[in-house]
């Protein structure tokens, strides 16, 4: 699909509902680039930046980045995208980086999965993860072909260290504490499209064509 307007768009959900499985279908079928906050950690971490070394373990034991740190990290490269159309997941996770974010774009939409909490628990126990491209793949779900290595570079995965069950149900609270409340900020923006499901592929349909209809009314106020 072309995109004559650069489009802007969130997706959020709790941790391990599925915002990356859904990203990769966004961003084949409509070509926005995807822009994944725990990627972007996660990279720094691996090439073991200053700031990778500062913000890792802060992430092994479930807590949230500062926000200071996280809004510098995502605004830059946002504007490095200069003028692309966008799908940023992980960001923002509370009011303050949704604030942030407002005082530079405006959003076309906030995709919000709402997965429940059980659910998510038994995911992520079995969550592999091919760090250099951000693909997630799942013992139950969406198995690599061969174990314990990426499809498409033959390059090992890995399980992240904050998917142990402590730590996630650390996360969990933390969403429920710092993240709901950014829900109901874009609620009352009128910017919140909220879809609820326990699987993936039942919730990707409903997505796809909600975006496609997002995206052809506002090429035609563009016409
Ligand atoms: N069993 C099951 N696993 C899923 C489903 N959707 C995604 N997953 C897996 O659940 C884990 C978390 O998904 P992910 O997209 O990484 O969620 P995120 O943390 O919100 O970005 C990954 O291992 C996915 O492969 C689903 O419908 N069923
Ligand atoms: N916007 C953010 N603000 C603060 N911390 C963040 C943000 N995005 C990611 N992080 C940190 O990175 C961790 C992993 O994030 P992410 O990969 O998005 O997790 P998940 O996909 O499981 O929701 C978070 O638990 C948090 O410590």
């Amino acid at each position: 699909m072309v995109l004559p307007r650069v489009i802007r768009a969130v997706i959020m959900g709790p941790p391990g509902s599925g915002k990356g499985t859904v990203s990769g279908r966004i961003t084949k079928t409509f070509g926005l680039k995807h822009i994944s906050s725990g990627d972007i950690l996660r990279a720094n971490i691996n090439a073991q930046t200053e700031l990778g070394l500062l913000m890792k373990s802060c992430i092994d034991q479930g807590q949230l980045v500062p926000d200071d740190v996280m809004s510098r990290l995502i605004l830059n490269d946002l504007r490095a995208i200069d003028g692309g159309s966008w799908l940023l997941d992980g960001f923002p996770r509370t009011v303050s980086q949704a604030e942030a974010l407002d005082v530079v774009y405006t959003l076309d939409t906030v995709i919000n999965l709402n997965v429940p909490f059980q659910t998510i628990k038994q995911r992520l126990t079995s969550r592999w993860t091919h760090l250099p491209s951000g693909r997630v793949y799942n013992t139950d779900f969406n198995p690599p072909k061969v174990p314990g290595f990426d499809d498409d570079t033959g390059e090992p995965l890995f399980q992240r260290d904050d998917d142990k069950p402590e730590t996630v149900t650390r996360r969990l609270k933390s969403y429920e504490t710092q993240t709901e409340p950014v829900l109901e900020y874009y609620r009352s923006k009128g910017v919140l499209e909220t879809f609820s499901g326990t699987e993936t592929n039942k919730i990707w349909p409903h997505v796809e064509v909600f975006l496609q209809r997002k995206l052809s009314s506002i090429n035609q106020k563009v016409e």
